[in-house]
């Protein structure tokens, strides 16, 4: 049976009951824990946490399917559906002070980005422990990927200054109804953000991350170039531990961190 979508949302409910059942196991026992659920659609994940977790927060932009939920669940005064979009809530807010959550979600593809920003944003702030996310492949192997792996870019890099990953599993198309053109990827996240133990801070990290990651073609020395360094600045202060033409795709966080600090040190750019 196809269920009735609007391809605009992402909308690929899933079918398979061995994965809803695997996604929720991922996250251990829940009976103390807040779970924030994105986007719960016709609630294949939500009707297994519901039962299992202290506290479910549900967030469904879709009006009529954020209804049939809150419907379904009007009498486990536990499960919480708000009808709204995910980029435009604070975290925050719906975490008690002083606790953590937990985030699950068979992802709206076309904001995964997005929403994995937004994650490390809260889990950086302390509002969140762990995440298990169903993505589209190729993007759950750019997240996960390490240094000098082909598909290892700005996300990656940006992924695991945040969070430990772990890859799940994967499904095909065949699991979801109807099926996405896309086979699909099951990660954890553990957010540990490491800015602090690398001695960077994040806002300035993240810009420059996002410079030495702007061209894939061009070496990192090329590509700070471009964001406005000058040449003499970047020798002053580049460390031997990094080859002159490596690319920033070939390198480890340290050595990144490294030549960060050492270029704090000197005027950094303000593009
Ligand atoms: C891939 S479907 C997953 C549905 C359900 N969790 C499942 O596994 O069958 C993605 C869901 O996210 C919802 N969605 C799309 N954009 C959203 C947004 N910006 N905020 C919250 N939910 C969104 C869609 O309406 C859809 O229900």
């Amino acid at each position: 049976m196809q269920m009735k979508r609007k391809p605009k949302l992402g909308q690929n409910f899933l079918v398979d009951d061995t994965a809803r059942h695997a996604i929720v196991d991922a996250l251990g026992d829940l009976s103390k824990r807040t779970v924030i659920e994105i986007g719960p659609g016709h609630g294949a994940i939500t009707d297994i946490l519901a039962g299992r977790c202290h506290k479910l927060i549900a967030l469904e932009l879709d009006r009529a399917l954020a209804a049939e939920l809150t419907f379904r669940f009007r009498d486990q005064p536990q499960v919480q559906i708000l009808e709204c979009d995910v980029l435009k809530i604070n975290l925050q807010t719906l975490v008690p002070t002083g606790e953590t959550a937990d985030v699950i979600g068979n992802l709206p593809y076309y904001i995964t980005s997005d929403i994995l920003l937004q994650l490390f944003a809260a889990g950086s702030a302390g509002t969140l422990a762990r995440a298990v996310l169903m993505m589209q492949r190729e993007v759950a192997d750019r997240v996960s990927a390490a240094p000098g792996v082909r598909d290892y870019g700005l996300l990656s890099a940006t992924a695991q200054m945040n969070a430990q990953v772990d890859h799940l599993f994967t499904l095909p198309p065949s699991a979801f109804s109807p099926p996405p053109d896309v086979y699909s990827t099951v990660l954890r996240l553990h957010f540990a953000p490491r800015f602090t133990e690398l001695g960077v801070d994040p806002d300035g990290f993240n810009k420059f991350l996002k410079q030495s990651f702007a061209q894939k073609r061009k070496t990192l020395q090329n590509n700070l170039r471009a964001a406005g360094h000058p040449a003499e600045q970047l020798s002053a202060a580049w460390p031997d531990s990094i080859s002159a033409q490596a690319r920033a795709e070939s390198l480890a966080l340290e050595p990144m961190a490294e030549l960060y600090r050492s270029l704090s040190q000197l005027v950094l750019p303000n593009n």
